[in-house]
């Protein structure tokens, strides 16, 4: 695996180290392998994450306690602008060469971007990012820099790799011709202090000026001739690379080890000089041993595999290094594997996830019951789109070497990687690179050996289990607040919808404390044409870690035939942690926060009408409510449910106003996504709450206050979530609890926020409610009537909204008029249909003009009454082949000054069980209210 630039790393001490970030240092440099390049030069920028413990430093205040970031400033320029070498590569193992020579900095990630590289095709830049650390220790020696100006001695600090230096045959320069700044008296303390602390790492050699041999730089007007430097690779023993297995994946502190291949020779001993190849070579790789090898359990289940004549998970397309052994492999679980976890005790899956925890002793090899071995290795006739969900170590990342290629035979396995998904992945990189700042970063790694291609995926599972990878696998010791957010603009958007709720709080190790309003919103991104999505979020706690969390969410997306065909396109689900607690950190597989949540109004709208308060941590983060009401998509949300949880669903197949159908068209009818449907797996069976659920009481009603409970504000009350008390859960320390409120029991939300209760998907068919108040996850469910949200009486402007001037007028935010689809709507209770008309903000409430269509206040006179889904005054507007809009029939579009609501209201063709509560979230003209 190749660690995400920036991410944490962990210290001695198991706990993360702080950095001091040093970004966009450039340089001219003459680095590369055209004679051009070495001619004129051009472009380097380099950035620099140094991991170190701070708190000496601040503790005294004192510089000599940490490492001078004009220092390393001076020696990463230099390093840009000096010496000439043909790789990129090169260049950054020098750099990080230079910030490890500072004993205080116990890893380092450099990158190094060559912008203006000889690339025949447009490109934004070429980026290569290393982690190294005193394990897997630069390949080559650091220039003299500023932290060894002053003494060479310095160099002897723990892991110093000035030894190394000599030991790969690098030739060090000369002070006098490689410009290093003065070195300080603090410096020379350090020196003091990296000398005694020397004693204690009897590895460590130490060199004097008069062994490195000084080389001569070019100068930058006299460009070298285009010949190899002498800059010589690191060449392992063959000896000492063997024991590949013990230290790559030995669970051991971060100092303690350093690869015996390049530890230096003993204080004293004069460093044997190597066999000089010559570029860089890899980290030692020798056979990889099988996953069976090395763990136990492991090869139990591929032996009970071989008696079940299954075949292997595999990975072909993955490539092992002994470090990026740790690469996130979901542990595969089919949707069989799911429901049976579903009916386990409270507890089951952590057990599962207690699994990634290390584990001191390796456990005996027991055969399995057949269950657990399938979750392991699903049936191959199931499509794990798991498989495509999970970045490739290499391909996805980026960390694909240029030209490097692998024979196609490696890479085909048709029965697991179809085109599509190839393609998919594709996107999913670029998705990736775009989201590293936002420009199109080709990434370039040192070596991929050829060895580690083709293992067992088994192989790196088991590892990814054997040792926390990062903090996204760090189990809390208590419970942590997430956020998560879900969507779907596919099949039976709500239904699926209210299922994954249902299901997410099921799980164990993992409880629903708040749902969010229902938000119909316009497709951000992706193909042009799509159906709206119904957009909620979740408010959670949990006890597992966040890459459990994020599996979970995958499991549920799949279990509702989740597929990739193309970025930001249609899906059947979509289920994102938005928020770990305060966790803020990225890995190629992962990030919180959710690195778009801070611009996605379909996020912080929901969000922000359960949590007013709550607060998006991280870079571009803020109050949630505040970033609802400038993202750049708030106008696409259309309008909020409150009850499509409680609300009960129409029969099947009840037609267009039914909700168990898939996406519904305009006219009506089913849209172009319904084959799609069609090959959706079926909806999950009922089932009862896990057994290890505290028991349920009955419970009142859902309690609207008066005004309807929605919390922008019109309505003043809140739907009460009349939980089952639970015992207290302490709160874990590392990811304090989330700023935003997400209290268990409900009460009332603050800033009158709406919370919907959690469905019950326990008794009345697969999405169906269960009988009028019985009480489903701690949740009493009142009779549908009484479950009904009165509509607005006094609609005021959503917070959110109040507090924004939006410039555009609505519409033109919105997809185009000849919208296919439409994401169904919950059913309708007739007798709310005149409540549905919200009457202007500051004025008498207006009568509609026609029931379907209620324009109250909305444009001018004469002025044709354009709503978002294309129609003019009741009539289709722009709708493709003359086709009659949905909601001609069955929705009323209620105008209010300055807000869009939409309505259902009485169809006159399917069944109409109970209104929701739509409420207008949008200043439609832009203005405020
Ligand atoms: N916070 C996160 N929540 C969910 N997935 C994440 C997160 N961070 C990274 N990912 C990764 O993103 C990958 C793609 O996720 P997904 O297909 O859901 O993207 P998307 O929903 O189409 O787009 P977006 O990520 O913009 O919402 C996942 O496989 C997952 O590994
Ligand atoms: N309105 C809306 N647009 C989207 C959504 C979504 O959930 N809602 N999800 C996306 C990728 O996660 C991309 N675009």
């Amino acid at each position: 695996m190749t660690t995400a630039f920036g991410t944490g790393v962990t210290g001695p001490d198991g706990r993360s180290l702080d950095q001091v970030q040093l970004t966009g240092v450039s340089a001219r440099g003459y680095h590369g392998v055209l004679p051009s390049e070495r001619q004129t030069g051009q472009e380097f920028r380099a950035d620099v994450v140094l991991y170190l413990d701070t708190r000496p430093a601040a503790a005294g205040d004192d510089l000599a306690q940490t490492v001078s970031y004009a220092d390393v400033a001076q020696d990463v320029h230099d390093i840009l602008a000096g010496e000439p070498v043909d790789l990129v590569e090169t260049v950054a193992e020098r750099i990080a060469a230079a910030v490890l020579a500072r004993p205080q900095v116990e890893a380092v990630d450099v990158r190094v971007h060559k912008p203006q590289a000889p690339i025949p095709v447009p490109f934004a830049d070429v980026e290569v990012a290393i982690r190294r650390d005193r394990v897997r220790m630069p390949v080559v020696a650091a220039p003299a820099t500023t932290a060894d100006s002053a003494d060479t001695s310095l160099m002897t600090g723990p892991g110093s790799v000035a030894v190394s230096a000599d030991l790969l045959g690098y030739e060090a320069e000369p002070r006098d011709t490689f410009p290093a700044s003065s070195p300080t008296d603090s410096w020379n303390e350090a020196a003091e202090q990296a000398r005694s602390d020397s004693d204690s790492a009897p590895f460590v050699g130490e060199l004097e000026p008069q062994d490195l041999e000084p080389v001569s730089r070019p100068a930058h007007d006299e460009p070298a001739p285009f010949e190899r430097e002498p800059y010589e690779p690191y060449q392992p023993e063959p000896a000492e690379a063997a024991p590949l297995r013990a230290e790559a994946f030995e669970p051991e502190p971060l100092v303690s080890r350093v690869p015996s291949s390049i530890a230096p020779a003993p204080v004293g001993d004069a460093p044997e000089p190597l066999p000089v190849p010559e570029l860089i070579a890899p980290e030692p790789l020798q056979v990889i041993p099988a996953a069976w090898e090395l763990q136990p359990e492991a090869s139990a289940q591929a032996e009970q595999r071989d008696q079940l004549g299954q075949e292997p998970t595999f990975r072909p397309d993955e490539k092992f290094l002994p470090e990026q052994a740790f690469e996130p492999v979901q542990q595969y679980e089919s949707v069989q594997g799911l429901d049976q976890r579903r009916d386990q005790p409270i507890g089951f899956e952590q057990q599962q996830y207690d699994q990634f925890t290390p584990q001191s002793e390796p456990a005996q090899p027991e055969p399995q019951p057949f269950e657990q071995a399938q979750s392991f290795d699903p049936p191959q006739s199931f499509e794990q789109p798991q498989s495509f969900d999970q970045p490739q170590p290499f391909e996805q990342a980026g960390y694909e070497p240029q030209g490097y290629e692998q024979p196609a035979s490696q890479f085909e396995q048709p029965q697991r990687l179809e085109p599509q998904q190839n393609q998919y992945d594709q996107l999913f990189e670029q998705q990736q690179q775009y989201d590293q700042g936002g420009t199109e970063t080709t990434r370039v790694s040192a070596a991929v050996p050829d060895s580690a291609v083709g293992q067992p995926e088994q192989y790196a599972s088991e590892q990814y289990q054997a040792e926390p990878r990062d903090r996204f696998d760090e189990v809390p010791a208590g419970y942590v607040d997430v956020v998560i957010a879900i969507g779907a603009n596919l099949g039976d958007p709500q239904a699926t919808m209210r299922s994954a709720v249902a299901e997410l709080d099921r799980m164990s190790g993992l409880q629903i404390t708040d749902v969010s309003p229902l938000a119909r919103t316009a497709a951000v991104g992706g193909p042009e044409e799509q159906p709206d999505y119904l957009n909620a979020v979740l408010l959670a706690r949990t006890t597992l870690s966040a890459r459990g969390l994020l599996q979970l969410c995958q499991e549920v997306e799949n279990v509702h035939g989740r597929t990739r065909e193309e970025r930001w396109g249609p899906r059947t689900l979509d289920v994102d942690v938005i928020t770990y607690g305060n966790l803020t950190d990225a890995a190629e597989d992962l990030e919180v926060p959710h690195p778009r949540a801070h611009e996605r109004a379909f996020v912080l709208e929901p969000w922000s009408q359960i949590a007013p308060d709550a607060v998006l941590p991280g870079l571009g983060g803020g109050p949630v409510a505040q970033l609802a009401a400038t993202a750049p998509d708030r106008a696409g949300i259309r309008w909020l449910a409150l009850d499509w949880l409680t609300d009960p669903e129409p029969e099947q197949g009840g037609g267009p106003t039914g909700s168990n159908h898939p996406a519904v068209s305009d006219d009506g009818g089913s849209t172009g996504q319904d084959s799609h449907s069609a090959e959706m797996p079926p909806a999950l069976p009922p089932s009862v709450p896990p057994s290890g659920r505290p028991p349920v009481l009955p419970a009142g009603p859902v309690v609207e206050v008066p005004g309807g409970g929605h919390p922008q504000g019109h309505h003043s009350g809140q739907v009460e979530l009349d939980r089952q008390p639970q015992p207290a859960a302490p709160q874990q320390e590392a990811y304090p609890a989330a700023p935003h409120p997400q209290s268990f029991s409900s009460g009332p939300v603050p800033g009158g926020g709406g919370s919907v209760p959690i469905p019950q998907a326990a008794s009345a068919g697969p999405f169906g409610a269960p009988p009028a108040g019985m009480p489903v996850n701690g949740l009493a469910v009142p009779p549908p009537e009484e479950a009904l949200v009165p509509a607005p009486q006094a609609p005021i402007a959503p917070r959110a909204v109040r507090d924004t001037a939006h410039e555009a007028p609505a519409h033109e935010l919105l997809p185009p008029a000849q919208s296919q689809a439409k994401p169904v709507f919950a059913p309708v209770n007739p007798s709310r249909q005149q409540s549905g008309v919200f009457p202007p903000l500051n004025g008498a409430p207006q009568e509609p003009a026609n029931p379907l269509f209620a324009p109250v206040g909305g444009p001018p006179t004469g002025q044709p009454d354009q709503v978002p889904n294309g129609h003019v005054n009741g009539q289709p507007n722009g709708q493709p082949n003359g086709q009659q809009d949905a909601y001609d029939n069955d929705h009323t579009v209620i105008r209010v000054p300055g807000f869009v609501a939409e309505q259902r209201a009485a169809a006159s063709d399917g069944p109409i069980d109970s209104v929701p509560s739509w409420v207008p979230v949008r200043d439609e003209r832009g203005r405020d209210a």
